[in-house]
Parts: structure tokens; C-alpha cells; sequence
């Protein structure tokens, strides 16, 4: 079992506040995703959590064991940085090795470790080759097996394939993450990148300004984002101001049920929840622009006078500057930065 139990973690430089109270539970086995914007604190808690910064308030328990002043070496925590730190002078067997010796192994025992971690990362006839003579692809894996042998109970990821190509990050994701999987190990990992985060984690905490915005599901957070922070910032959205009245919001023409008190609100609705020449009754929008994304197409429709963002598939019919008949078929409203009514619920 590792869990870690993050208990109203704060952190404060000098007039800047980059954590404000939060408090977290992961289980044991669970890959989270640290997400957010720049600046929105997600390095700091992962520097909080592997020791590398101290809070300046609050409890880090690993197996209920608080470890919020203790520093890194004396922590079940590992760190995969963004930049691989590799030691340019070692082989890749003597990198992966160097923990192992500081923990005071046999010789028989690093061997046999090192083996099984240049094994996992699929780098077995790398051992005897400098971190020089590696692609980045393969530096980071060494970098990731030089975590994995010393067998932390936490992992700890720090954007590790921010410097690689798109390929290749989707490619080293999947790899970790079966990694991960197989070894059961409880993972804290931190990415801006949405796609990173939905693809790969088990839950996702979507952090802002310091704070914790939501946590969930990948599928939770993308089908039900609590605040309008979490609907702009993850996959597409359209996020329109509104005006509550009698019971509906009225968009150019189209009536969507909002029962709720009379006043301003946001509309939130995604670009594929969106039907165009659908329903007769529904009404027009002219088509501004369509952008082919191979397997779909992504649609600007303008509706008295405002631009929605539709995603339709690709064998649809429609062309630049037609009229089309435009229908909300899944929305939510936000009020007050929360969510307020969602169209499933009713
Ligand atoms: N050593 C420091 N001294 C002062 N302020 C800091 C320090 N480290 C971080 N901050 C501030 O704390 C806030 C959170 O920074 P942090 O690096 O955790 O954000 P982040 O979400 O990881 O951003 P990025 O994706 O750019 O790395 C920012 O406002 C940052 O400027």
C-alpha cells in the first residue's frame, strides 16, 4: 500500500502565494495528473511532495507518515525531472546503478536491479553507452529506470517529455504508463498538456492560481467540468453570456431550458454537441469556415451575429457559406464560477 495524503498544503514566497490550502488523497496504484496552466502551482506541489521544497503549512503523509520536512533522500520518492540530469560521465548501467550504491546494495543485487530496470524501459543493449550517445527519447527512459529500481513507493513526474517531439511523447506516455501499471506504483505526474493528462491518468487535478479547481476522471472532467475555468481549459468549449428569463436562455433565436433564477449567466456548450441542418425548427446559421482535421471537420457557424465552434464528421455535407440549420443538443450553465445546471441532469 502507498497512498499520499496531501493535508491543507499551503506554500508562500515571501508576498507570492503559489499554493493556497489544499488538500488531496491518492490512492494506492493511482497515475494523478497535476494540470494546469503556467503558474498555477503544479511544480510546487510535486516539489513539495518529493521534498524539494518544504510547505510553508500542512501535512504530507506517505502511509499516513508525515513527510513534509524530511528532504528528498529521506523520502519513498522519486523524481523524473524534465530534463533527464543524467551524468554525462557515467555509462547508462552506472547512472541507473548510483542510487542503488548511495542505498548500500550488493554488487549482485545492483546487477541484477539494473538489469531488470533497463529491461522495463526496453534499453537492455544500452547499458554500456553514455547518456551522449543516447536519442532524448532513450535518455529519458534511462532516466525513468533510474527511479523504478530504487523502488520508491511514489513517483514523481515533472513534465518528462517536454522536450521531446510529439511522437515520440505519445509514444513514451503509453510506455509509462504501462510501466506504471505494472508495477502498481502510486504516480503524481505534471503536465499543461490537456491531451497528456486525459490520455494517461487515472484521475486528473486541474489546478489554478494556486488552487485546486477539480478533481476527477478524464471522463469526468471533460463531460462535467465544475467550474468555467475547467470547461475553458479542457477541450474545446463554447462559453457564451447569457440572460436567464422565464425559465430559458435564448441564443439568436434558439430557446434552451435553463430553470434557474432570472439574471446573467454562462453558456457552456462543446463543439460536438453542436448538430448543424438537423432539426427544421432550429435556427440558421451561415457557415464561416470549415478546417479538415482528417477524421472530423471543426465548423465556424455564425448565429445572429455571435461564432459558435462545432465538431462534425467528416462525411458531413457542409460548405463555406451555406446556411444550415444549427441545434444545442448537450449544454451547461455556469453561474457565479460554478456549475449550475446541466442539460443530462434534467
Ligand atoms: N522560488 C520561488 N520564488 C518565488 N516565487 C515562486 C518560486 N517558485 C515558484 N514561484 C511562483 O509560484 C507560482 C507557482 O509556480 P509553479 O512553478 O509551481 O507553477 P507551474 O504550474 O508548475 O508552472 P509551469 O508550468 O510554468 O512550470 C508562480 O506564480 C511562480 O512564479
Amino acid at each position: 500500500m502507498s497512498t499520499l495524503d496531501l493535508i491543507d498544503v499551503t506554500k508562500t514566497y515571501s508576498i507570492v502565494t503559489a499554493i493556497e490550502p489544499l488538500s488531496l488523497k491518492i490512492g494506492d496504484g493511482e497515475l494523478v495528473c497535476l494540470l494546469g496552466p503556467s503558474g498555477s502551482g503544479k511544480s510546487t506541489l510535486l516539489r513539495i511532495i518529493g521534498g524539494f521544497e518544504t510547505p510553508t503549512a500542512g501535512k504530507v503523509l506517505i502511509d499516513g507518515v508525515d513527510v513534509a520536512f524530511d528532504p528528498p533522500e529521506k523520502r519513498p520518492t522519486a523524481m523524473v525531472f524534465q530534463s533527464h540530469a543524467l551524468w554525462q560521465h557515467m555509462s547508462v548501467f552506472e547512472n541507473i546503478a548510483f542510487g542503488l550504491k548511495l542505498r548500500g546494495f550488493s554488487k549482485a543485487d545492483i546487477r541484477r536491479k539494473v538489469e531488470a530496470g533497463l529491461s522495463l524501459v526496453g534499453l537492455q543493449d544500452y547499458a554500456n553507452r553514455r547518456p551522449s550517445q543516447l536519442s532524448g527519447g532513450q535518455r529519458q527512459r534511462v532516466a525513468i529506470a533510474r527511479c523504478v529500481v530504487l523502488e520508491p513507493k511514489i513517483l514523481l513526474m515533472d513534465e518528462p517529455f517536454a522536450s521531446l517531439d510529439q511522437h515520440l511523447r505519445d509514444r513514451l506516455r503509453e510506455e509509462v504508463r504501462q510501466i506504471q501499471k505494472t508495477l502498481g506504483i502510486t504516480t503524481v505526474f505534471v503536465t499543461h498538456g490537456q491531451d497528456e493528462a486525459l490520455s494517461v491518468a487515472d484521475r486528473i487535478v486541474v489546478m489554478s492560481m494556486g488552487r485546486i479547481e477539480q478533481v476527477g476522471t478524464p471522463g469526468e472532467i471533460y463531460a462535467t467540468p465544475a467550474t468555467p475555468f475547467v470547461a475553458g481549459f479542457i477541450g474545446d468549449m463554447n462559453m457564451v453570456p447569457v440572460t436567464v428569463s422565464n425559465g430559458f436562455v435564448d441564443i439568436g433565436g434558439i430557446s434552451l431550458p435553463a430553470p434557474l433564477p432570472e439574471g446573467p449567466a454562462t453558456l457552456a456548450v462543446r463543439p460536438e454537441d453542436i448538430v448543424l441542418g438537423k432539426a427544421d425548427t432550429a435556427a440558421a446559421a451561415n457557415i464561416i469556415r470549415i478546417v479538415n482535421y482528417g477524421s472530423f471537420i471543426k465548423v465556424t457557424a455564425s448565429l445572429n451575429g455571435l461564432q459558435w465552434k462545432v465538431q462534425a464528421p467528416k462525411t458531413a455535407s457542409i460548405a463555406e457559406g451555406a446556411t444550415l440549420s444549427l441545434s444545442v443538443v448537450r449544454y451547461q450553465i455556469f453561474r457565479d464560477d460554478r456549475v449550475v445546471f446541466r442539460s443530462d441532469d434534467a
